[in-house]
């Protein structure tokens, strides 16, 4: 499903990341490390807004060549989610709704189903930082992804929203065969994602422990 080649990350002259060739299959994997290792580098880099050498291809369509429709495959939602203040939930949906070329009504349903009715037309500024979560969530869903990368999914999202999270994950991946990359310092519940793989990061390097 996604393909590293050559992939060499650095920050100024200090490397970060270096994967030769590894190729993840369809799957919810969990990527594991500890702080400092690289997993929001990783998923920056997959998402395609951090530069990197190398290549990456999700089946065939490689980043560096068909940046568009490689973007267009691939949904990211950061860790710590910044939006700009002035716009509402809504707006910034109808946003990422177009961009990813969203079904009409898709992001009603994740909304409603998110129990967001009740603010998503209130500007960004007013939200608390779960609220932002879950938007990010939401903006992560829209379109017809091939791949999602949530960076740290849990953190500050309530026990109900997570439920529905889980649930999202496995629709996506049962129904659409959605691949996920999760990181999380907290476990992810095996239970809640059957069939989740670990992937760690440790000196610089990806193992597939699978
Ligand atoms: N913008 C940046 N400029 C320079 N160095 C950076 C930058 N972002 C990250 N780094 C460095 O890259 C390395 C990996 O950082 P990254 O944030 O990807 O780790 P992480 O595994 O997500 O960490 P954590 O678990 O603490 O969130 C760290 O050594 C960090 O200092």
């Amino acid at each position: 499903m996604l393909h590293f080649s050559q992939f060499e990350k650095s920050y100024f002259d200090h490397l970060v990341l270096k994967i030769d060739n590894i190729k993840i299959p369809e799957g919810i994997f969990w990527i594991k490390g500890s702080n400092g290792t690289g997993k929001s580098t990783l998923l920056k880099a997959i998402a395609g807004i951090l530069s990197f050498k190398g290549d990456l291809a999700i089946g065939t369509v490689n980043l560096k060549n068909h940046d568009v429709s490689y973007r267009k495959l691939v949904n990211f939602a950061a860790a710590e989610p910044l939006f700009p203040e002035f716009l509402s939930g809504a707006e910034m949906i109808a946003l990422f709704a177009k961009a990813k070329g969203a079904e009409a009504g898709q992001a009603e349903i994740l909304v409603a189903e998110m129990g967001m009715q009740g603010y998503i037309n209130n500007p960004l500024s007013s939200y608390s930082s779960g609220m932002l979560k879950k938007l990010s969530m939401v903006l992560a869903f829209l379109g017809k992804p091939k791949l999602i990368l949530l960076d740290e999914p849990l953190n500050t999202i309530d026990a109900e929203s997570l439920e529905i999270l889980y649930s999202w994950i496995n629709k996506k991946h049962e129904k659409d065969k959605v691949s996920f990359l999760l990181s999380s310092h907290q476990p992810l519940n095996a239970l809640k994602l059957p069939g989740i793989k670990e992937i760690s990061i440790e000196d610089k390097k990806l193992t597939l422990n699978f």
